[in-house]
C-alpha cells in the first residue's frame, strides 16, 4: 500500500509518502514510487496517525452476543481509528482457564480486522478467591489479568494475585470498586443524586480499595494498571505512588474527561455506567493527572448494552456506555480544536503511551514499524449519529453532539480495517 501526501502526526512527524510492505512500514520519503499491484491512497489534506490503541474495550463474546460481538465490537473500533485493543474476560464462559481463552483467543484473531489482545481472569469466575493460573495463561497468549467489572475485595487474594502476576512478569488490571462503598448506588453520591432521589457511591468506593492496591503492588512488585480512574484523590495516590516508585499505570476514559454528575440531565440512563461521572472538580483533576503524566493513557471502557438494558430508570439500567466509535472525534474538539492541547498530545495518550505500558508494538509510524494507522480528517464536523456505527450498542450520551474529526481509513497490518 502507498499512502501519498501524508500530513503525519503523532511522536515521529512528517510529510511525504509511506510505503507498506507485508504488514510493515518498509519506507518513508517524498515521492515514493508505488510496485506494481500497490493500493495508492491520496492522503493530500488529511492527517496520518499511528493506529490508536485501547486497552479497555467489552466485546461481549462469548455470552453477551446480543449487545456486542467481536465482529462487530472490532469492526466498531476500526471505525474509531483503533488498529489494537485490549479485550476484557466480564464473558461467559470467564476465560480463567487454558480451553476457554484459546477458544476466544483464536475468534478474537479470525472475527477482527484489527489486532484484539485478551484479559484473561484474575481469579476464577471473577470471584474475590482463587487466582487463576498465570503462567499457562500467559504461555496461551493473555496480555495481562483482570476482573473488570468487579472489585477483588478480598485484600490478601489481591495480594496472592499480584505476587503470582509478578512472577510471569504480567500486569494487573484492576477495576477498583469496594462493594461495600458501593451499596445499591447508581451514580455519583452528592448534589446530583440528591436532587433526583437515586442511591449514590461515594469517592470511597474506588479510592479506598486503590489506597489498598497500591500498598500491595509495591510490596509484590507487580506492574498495577489502574482502569477508568474517576477521583482527584486517585490521580494524587497514583501521582505519590509514582514517586515513591510504584509500577503502576493508569487509564481514565473520555466521558470522565468529557462529562461531570452534574451535566446529567435527569434520569437519564445514558448517563450511567461505572465508576459514575463524578464532580466537576474530580473532572479537572483527571484532566490536570493526563496533562503532568500522572494518568498515562485513556481507554474507552466501551460498554455497550442493548436497548432494553438501558431504557428506562438509572435506577435499574446497566452500567456503561458505548465508546469506541466517538472517542477520538469528541476529544479531539474538546481537547485539540479548542487549543487546550495538542494533536501529538492526545496521539501520546491514545495510541503511543497505552501501547508503551502493555508492551505492545504500536503507537509510532517508522520504517520496521507495524503498518498500523489511521486517515483522518480533522477539518469536517458532523452529528453524533448511532445510525452510523458499527456497534450493535447504542447506549451513549453523546449523541447528537457536533464534533470534528472523521476517521476515513484505518490499516491494521497493512490491511483495510475500515473505510469510510
Ligand atoms: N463500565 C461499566 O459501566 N460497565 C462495564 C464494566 C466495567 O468496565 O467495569 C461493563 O462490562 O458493562
Ligand atoms: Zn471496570
Ligand atoms: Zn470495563
Amino acid at each position: 500500500m502507498l499512502i501519498k501526501h501524508a500530513h503525519v502526526a503523532g511522536p515521529e512527524p512528517f510529510h511525504g509518502d509511506i510505503l507498506t510492505t507485508d504488514g510493515v512500514i518498509s519506507a518513508l520519503g517524498r515521492n515514493l514510487d508505488a510496485p506494481a499491484k500497490t493500493t495508492v491512497i491520496d492522503a493530500k489534506g488529511k492527517t496520518v496517525m499511528p493506529g490508536l490503541v485501547d486497552v479497555h474495550v467489552h466485546f461481549r463474546e462469548p455470552g453477551f452476543t446480543a449487545k456486542e460481538t467481536i465482529h462487530t465490537g472490532a469492526a466498531a473500533a476500526a471505525h474509531g481509528g483503533f488498529t489494537t485493543v485490549v479485550a476484557m474476560p466480564n464473558l461467559d464462559p470467564v476465560p480463567d482457564n487454558v480451553a476457554d481463552l484459546t477458544a476466544l483467543i483464536a475468534k478474537n484473531h479470525t472475527d477482527a480486522k484489527i489486532h484484539v489482545e485478551q484479559f484473561a481472569a484474575i481469579t476464577k469466575g471473577l470471584h474475590s478467591s482463587d487466582t487463576s493460573d498465570y503462567a499457562a495463561l500467559k504461555q496461551a497468549g493473555a496480555l495481562g489479568f483482570s476482573n473488570d467489572g468487579v472489585g477483588v475485595q478480598d485484600a490478601s487474594t489481591m495480594y496472592t494475585a499480584m505476587v503470582q502476576a509478578a512472577a510471569v512478569n504480567a500486569p494487573i488490571v484492576a477495576h477498583i470498586e469496594d462493594e461495600g462503598f458501593k451499596g445499591n448506588g447508581v451514580l455519583n453520591a452528592g448534589a446530583k443524586a440528591d436532587e433526583l432521589g437515586l442511591p449514590g457511591m461515594s469517592n470511597l468506593t474506588e479510592t479506598a480499595q486503590l489506597a489498598r492496591d497500591l500498598v500491595l503492588a509495591q510490596a509484590a512488585g507487580v506492574h498495577y494498571h489502574a482502569c477508568h480512574v474517576s477521583t482527584a484523590l486517585s490521580v494524587q495516590l497514583i501521582r505519590e505512588a509514582k514517586a515513591r516508585g510504584v509500577h503502576v499505570t493508569a487509564e481514565v476514559s473520555p466521558h470522565h474527561l468529557l462529562l461531570a454528575d452534574q451535566d446529567i440531565p435527569g434520569d437519564n440512563a445514558m448517563y450511567k455506567m461505572n465508576p459514575p461521572l463524578r464532580s466537576e472538580a474530580d473532572r479537572q483533576a483527571l484532566i490536570a493527572g493526563l496533562a503532568d503524566g500522572t494518568l498515562d493513557m485513556i481507554a474507552t471502557d466501551h460498554a455497550p448494552h442493548t436497548a432494553a438494558e438501558k431504557t428506562g430508570s438509572m435506577a435499574t439500567a446497566a452500567f456503561g456506555i458505548v465508546g469506541s466509535e466517538t472517542a477520538f472525534a469528541l476529544l479531539y474538539t474538546a481537547f485539540v480544536k479548542s487549543g487546550r492541547f495538542t494533536l501529538a498530545q492526545l496521539i501520546a495518550w491514545m495510541s503511543t503511551q497505552p501501547a508503551a505500558a502493555f508492551g505492545l508494538p504500536a503507537g509510532h509510524l517508522r520504517v520496521g514499524d507495524p503498518a498500523d494507522l489511521t486517515l483522518v480528517d480533522l477539518t469536517q464536523s458532523y452529528v453524533i449519529d448511532p445510525k452510523d456505527w458499527l456497534s450493535k450498542g447504542h447506549n451513549s450520551p453523546f449523541i447528537g453532539q457536533t464534533v470534528n474529526g472523521r476517521v476515513l481509513t484505518t490499516i491494521a497490518g497493512g490491511r483495510i480495517a475500515y473505510k469510510a
